[in-house]
């Protein structure tokens, strides 16, 4: 199956209103053939969802969500209510979610489920640390975390997964393209194991340190079939020359 990548920004809690511009500049960079090669979405902070979604210019997605539809959850924002501001996607999991706030396997996969029931695509995220790397347990934990972290009925317009090793995300260090290609391979075999032909349509995004002068080396390695870009989709210009990767 013909997988159409996805270079998604994740601005994380990074912008304000003058950050629209930004959208804008990145929304104007895409041009028609771009856009026949590679989708390009944008993961503003929740504030910033409504903003940018109304402008239609490019898909637009939120950072987490909660697992309930609404309710006494002081802070939290619902799938529902991403939708409801016009968002297509969702990231779940991230790593600094599961750091910061203890998010476990269980607790990503019931937010990926409400990412479906609101009609939303979830982004999973999932990922080894350093310590877990150098223990040589990447394997382990990459498909410790895509087991519980991944709702039955997996199809690939309601799910993308995203590789995200821990140690890479805003270091500037990266995986050897072989490390990336031995990860994305175990992925899209767990993914076909779980969801059969499903699982093969799914699409694996890389993340961590992606930037204009390692994205088309990155971009070019089998199963990877898209970028998370952290601090890079902040400038147009640099995000823009991440996605460049599929001119
Ligand atoms: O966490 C990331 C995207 O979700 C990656 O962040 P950086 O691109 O800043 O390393």
């Amino acid at each position: 199956m013909a997988v159409k990548p996805l270079v998604a920004g994740n601005w994380k809690m990074n912008g304000t209103k003058a950050s629209v511009a930004e959208f804008v500049a990145i929304a104007d960079g895409v041009s028609p053939a771009l856009a026949d090669a590679v989708e390009v979405a944008v993961c503003p902070p929740a504030t910033l969802v409504a903003a940018l979604a109304t402008l239609g210019r490019l898909p637009v997605g939120g950072q987490d969500c909660h697992a309930d539809a609404s309710g006494a959850h002081t802070g939290d924002v619902a799938a529902e209510q991403l939708k409801d501001a016009g968002a297509t996607y969702v990231i779940v999991g991230h790593s600094e979610r599961r750091a910061d706030h203890g998010e476990t396997d269980a607790v990503v996969a019931a937010k990926a489920r409400a990412a479906r029931r609101a009609g939303l695509v979830a982004i999973v995220c999932v990922g080894e640390t350093r310590a877990e790397r150098e223990a040589g347990r990447t394997l382990d934990v990459v498909g410790t975390q895509l087991a519980g972290s991944l709702p039955d009925g997996v199809e690939p317009t309601n799910t993308v997964v995203a590789y995200e090793p821990v140690w890479a995300i805003g270091t500037g260090l990266t995986p050897t393209v072989a490390d990336v290609a031995e990860v994305h391979a175990f992925v899209r075999a767990r993914l076909v194991e779980r969801f059969g032909a499903a699982g093969a349509g799914v699409r694996i995004l890389y993340g961590g340190s992606v930037k204009p002068s390692n994205a088309r080396e990155l971009m070019a390695v089998p199963e990877v079939n898209g970028a998370l870009v952290g601090g890079a989709s902040l400038k147009a210009a640099d995000f823009l020359g991440i996605v460049a990767a599929y001119a």
